[in-house]
């Protein structure tokens, strides 16, 4: 892995609360389990944690919902990240620090932790074969948002075979943030695959409308930016959906040294054109799924 550096870090910087937890998502050291469920609605948040055996903690900032506890003796955070990239940011960058940062005097720990991220989300398909209300576990997320370009370190974690192959094969148009790839973990992904999951690259758009060649209005730019994905192959991978969170969480999630995998729940199918129809009792069927797996 690589050296990170961590020196005592200014009041402006490592941000704390006046109860000495950190800025935004309002926790301390010992509020954070090993294993972190993240999911974008805080609205979900206690739909995840309504199966634990107990819960020991919880706290809410803006969007940001944690509650921490254990099933089948296992403890467990779960947080809500909102939507976006940009929030991804402060919540990995934070539950790292409050791991791997002596909160107190701003200097690194001597052991430094591997947390591992399962991220519950919500998702769109982009091939007709995929069915809405499917579970979608990501291989790679495919990053259109930009983020890992303001870390030095994104180059050392991105698969730029795949990045180079995509950028001739959508002929990309440089006024965008230039598409970066990162692999999720192999071991999550062995524990969560199953015959109810299906595998693909996740493409990670900065917004929802335009972003994922939604046109309600406005036309989005290239308007045919769904097909340019669908038609994507590297290696016998495809890219099979599109959400908003997953390639900065397995960017920021390799540079720091923890382990990331993405489970989506299959809302909407662009290529056909529907949507859920009752994508609450999909998402809890996922959540009861990968709860399963991740405890027994
Ligand atoms: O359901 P969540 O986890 O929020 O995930 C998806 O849903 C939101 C958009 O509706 C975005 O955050 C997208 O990534
Ligand atoms: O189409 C979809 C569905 C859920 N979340 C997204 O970002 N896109």
């Amino acid at each position: 892995m690589f050296e990170i550096d961590f020196m005592s870090k200014a009041a402006s910087e490592l941000i704390l609360n006046p109860d000495g937890s950190i800025y935004h998502c309002n926790i301390r050291p010992e509020h954070l389990a090993d294993l972190v469920i993240t999911v974008g609605d805080p609205d979900r948040v206690e739909k995840v944690s309504q199966y634990f055996d107990s819960i020991e903690f919880q706290t809410r900032k803006r969007e940001i919902v944690t509650h921490t506890g254990s099933l089948n003796g296992k403890r467990i955070t779960v947080i809500s990240t909102g939507m976006g990239t940009d929030n991804i940011d402060i919540v990995l960058s934070e539950l790292d620090a409050v791991a791997n940062i002596n909160l107190e005097t701003g200097e690194l720990n001597p052991i430094q932790k591997e947390l591992q991220f399962v991220r519950l989300g919500t998702s769109g398909a982009l091939q007709k074969e995929i069915p809405v209300d499917s579970f979608v576990l990501s291989s790679h997320g495919l990053g259109m948002d930009g983020l890992l370009h303001f870390y030095e370190d994104s180059l050392m974690v991105r698969d730029l075979d795949m990045e180079e192959a995509f950028y001739d094969h959508s002929e990309w148009d440089d006024s965008k943030p230039v598409p970066y790839v990162v692999k999720g973990s192999t071991d999550l992904l062995e524990l969560l695959s199953s015959d109810q999951t299906s595998l693909g690259i996740t493409a990670t758009a900065c917004g929802f409308y335009g972003p994922q060649g939604r046109k309600l209005r406005l036309v989005p730019s290239p308007e045919n930016i769904n097909d340019v994905l669908a038609n994507f192959e590297f290696n016998g991978h495809k890219i099979t959906n599109f959400e908003m969170e997953t390639s900065a969480i397995y960017g920021l999630s390799k540079m720091l040294g923890h382990e990331a995998l993405s489970l989506n729940c299959i809302v909407a199918n662009r290529a056909l054109g529907e949507f859920s129809k009752d994508s609450y009792k999909s998402i809890d069927k996922m959540i009861q799924y990968a709860l399963e797996k991740l405890t027994n």
